[in-house]
């Protein structure tokens, strides 16, 4: 039974105006341009990105209807705490932008696991892409059937064929267009995705008697949690899981994601990354703030009432969708905004999925294995991946079906359990030179097998306590508080099973590295001259830079930073003995040799 078959023409017609837009962006790159005849082209944009589109790109790539739904539920369900997420996203940003982006960038990798071979091994890269691979298999699966599962729970809208379309329509213009067609989709889709929730507040809290009595019913609500400085590693959510335990989940998906990473290399310039890293923040808040917001007006409405038995599925998310075609219906068009910005939501993040996917494949998996493919084949065979890697996430749909739990746990979980390892292979490859190949590839595994057993073990043993929903309950909490500190407190395995989920990440990276440089030790650690230059960060040296001289010598990893090749040829220009005529000579020569030698290099120039 569908509480609302509220579509009128106008809503259909604007969730087709939606798909069709982004099939045109597609349509269009793929016949402009260089037509997506190169790989440089189809996976990297030619480099030739500017840091508006790129920063609305990255934004898009991991905000998606899981996000829009997941976390106003989650702030209906457990008040405000969850906003404190947004105190990670300072240093989950700072760091990709001054420590991996100039790493990846001065590189010029195509793909982030060609690090893993340039500082460990081919094995360690294959190893890398097929976690990477698992991880946005998975993810992708959620996110195409999120926004579907709750519009049918709620609308009748059809399940399956709203998949089918979206990921049709998806699959054909990230084929078709390549990285320039899914970036400028990204910024037409975030736009659409903040206008929908927008849409939604403005009408809510009208709706709902204004703002002042809003604020009144979620504070009487006990739903604006202050801030929790409980150090408890087990409580669910504290300014500590989330503003540092959060740290971590930023830097797996915005220091070494592919997905993000391919981004950040197809800007014109490091500086044009560097600032498109920055420009996420601002943007990120904002979206942060929407759903959050959002949660706040849907608990004023309903804040003593449980409508679950209205709807085909209990779950909170489903909820989501009731409260937002409880506002809007009856406003023609409003209703198909924001389904439009759900399906926006959902198509931004699949075709960054899909796109970098089909690109790490290509990168590390298939050309180094026929290094003399032609051009046109290699292209060729990128759009047959992105092509079957669309149908394989249509499969994984059906796997989240089973899932239950909220969608934003499940997201969060799986970048916890699978995103953690891979952050800390990097981090073990970036910041401890002695780190070797064999380290690298057991601190992996041994780092995926304790994510694994910790994330499947808490699903077995879980038992999350929401808050009572009445309005005004200071009096129940207090006593439900005491009663769940009386009982709770699991000793020993429990409690390692109860570890928070924010905590995943960082805990599962720290196994990495703390297993891969115990295993380097005892298997002969690397010295520092044996390490591919430029894929050293001196963190260590710069965290004890008070530290002598010769100690931090001994600590290893002073050396500075990769420079870019101009950066070395105007330090050769610099101490050549040449005269002013002789340099220009000289650089019209550099220039003439950059032509010659691959893409790698064209950025081959001299400051005069
Ligand atoms: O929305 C999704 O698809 C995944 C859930 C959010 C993922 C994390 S949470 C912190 C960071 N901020 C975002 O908007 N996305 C990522
Ligand atoms: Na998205």
């Amino acid at each position: 039974m569908h509480i609302y078959s509220i579509f009128t023409v106008i809503d259909y017609v604007i969730f087709a105006v939606l798909l069709a837009a982004s099939m045109g962006i597609g349509l269009y790159y793929a016949l402009s341009g260089g037509r997506q005849r190169t790989t440089q082209e189809f996976l990297m944009a030619d480099r030739s990105m500017g840091c508006l589109p790129v920063s609305l790109s990255l934004i898009a790539s991991f905000q998606s209807a899981v996000a829009i739904i997941g976390v106003p539920a989650e702030i209906y369900t457990h008040g405000t705490q969850y906003w404190f997420i947004g105190c990670a996203y300072i240093l989950g940003l700072l760091i990709p932008a001054h420590i991996f982006i100039p790493v990846f960038y001065r590189l010029r990798v195509s793909s982030a696991y060609q690090y893993l071979e340039l500082r460990f091994s081919k094995a360690v890269r294959i190893c890398g892409t097929l976690t990477f691979i698992f991880q946005m298999v998975i993810y992708m699966g959620v996110c195409v059937y999120t926004p579907a599962f709750a519009l049918n729970a709620v609308t009748g809208f059809e399940l399956w064929g709203t998949v089918l379309a979206t990921g049709l329509v998806c699959t054909l213009y990230t084929t078709l267009g390549g990285l320039k067609a899914v970036i400028w989709t990204d910024v037409f889709q975030t736009v659409v995705m903040f206008a929908g929730q927008l849409a939604v507040i403005v009408v809510g809290v009208q709706k709902t008697g204004g703002v002042a009595d809003v604020w009144r019913k979620v504070w009487e609500g006990n739903r604006i949690s202050g801030l929790d400085l409980n150090p408890d590693p087990t409580e669910r959510h504290t300014f500590w899981t989330l503003g540092v335990g959060g740290v971590f989940l930023m830097l797996s998906l915005y220091g070494v994601n592919q997905a993000q990473v391919q981004r950040y290399l197809s800007s014109r310039t490091e500086k044009e990354a560097v600032r498109s890293c920055y420009m996420v923040f601002p943007s990120l808040q904002l979206a942060l703030a929407l759903s959050c917001v959002m949660g706040l007006v849907m608990f004023a409405r309903y804040c003593g009432e449980d409508h679950s038995d209205k709807l085909a599925s209990s779950s909170r998310d489903a909820m989501v969708i009731y409260f937002v075609m409880d506002m809007l219906h009856g406003l023609p068009g409003l209703p198909g905004l924001f389904i439009a910005c759900l399906f926006s939501a959902a198509l931004s993040t699949i075709s960054s999925a899909f796109n970098s996917l089909a690109t790490v494949t290509m990168e590390d998996l298939i050309k180094p294995q026929y290094p003399a493919m032609t051009e046109a084949r290699a292209t060729l065979l990128s759009k047959v991946l992105a092509m079957s890697y669309g149908l394989l996430c249509l499969a994984m749909a059906y796997l989240t079906h089973l899932m239950g739990d909220s969608v934003l746990q499940v997201a969060l979980k799986i970048f916890g359990m699978v995103g953690g390892p891979i952050l800390g292979l990097f981090c073990l490859g970036m910041f401890f030179p002695w780190a070797n190949s064999i380290g690298a590839l057991v601190g992996l595994c041994v780092g995926l097998v304790v994510a694994f057993w910790l994330g499947i073990g808490s699903i077995l043993t879980r038992s999350t306590r929401p808050l009572p929903l009445e309005c005004s309950a200071n009096v129940t909490i207090a006593i439900q508080t005491a009663i769940s500190l009386f009982f709770s407190q699991p000793s020993g395995l429990k409690r390692f099973y109860s570890l928070s989920y924010m905590w995943y990440s960082g805990f599962n990276c720290t196994t990495v590295i703390l297993i891969g440089l115990i295993i380097s030790f005892l298997t002969g650690p690397t010295k520092e001259e044996d390490v591919m230059p430029g894929t050293l960060y001196p963190l260590l040296g710069k965290l004890f830079c008070f530290l002598p001289e010769h100690l931090k010598k001994k600590l290893c990893c002073v050396t500075p930073l990769g420079q870019t090749v101009s950066e070395k040829i105007d330090l050769i220009a610099k101490n050549l003995p040449l005269n002013k005529t002789e340099l220009v000579y000289f650089s019209s020569l550099c220039k003439k040799f950059s032509q010659k030698c691959n893409s790698a290099t064209h950025h081959l120039y001299i400051h005069i």
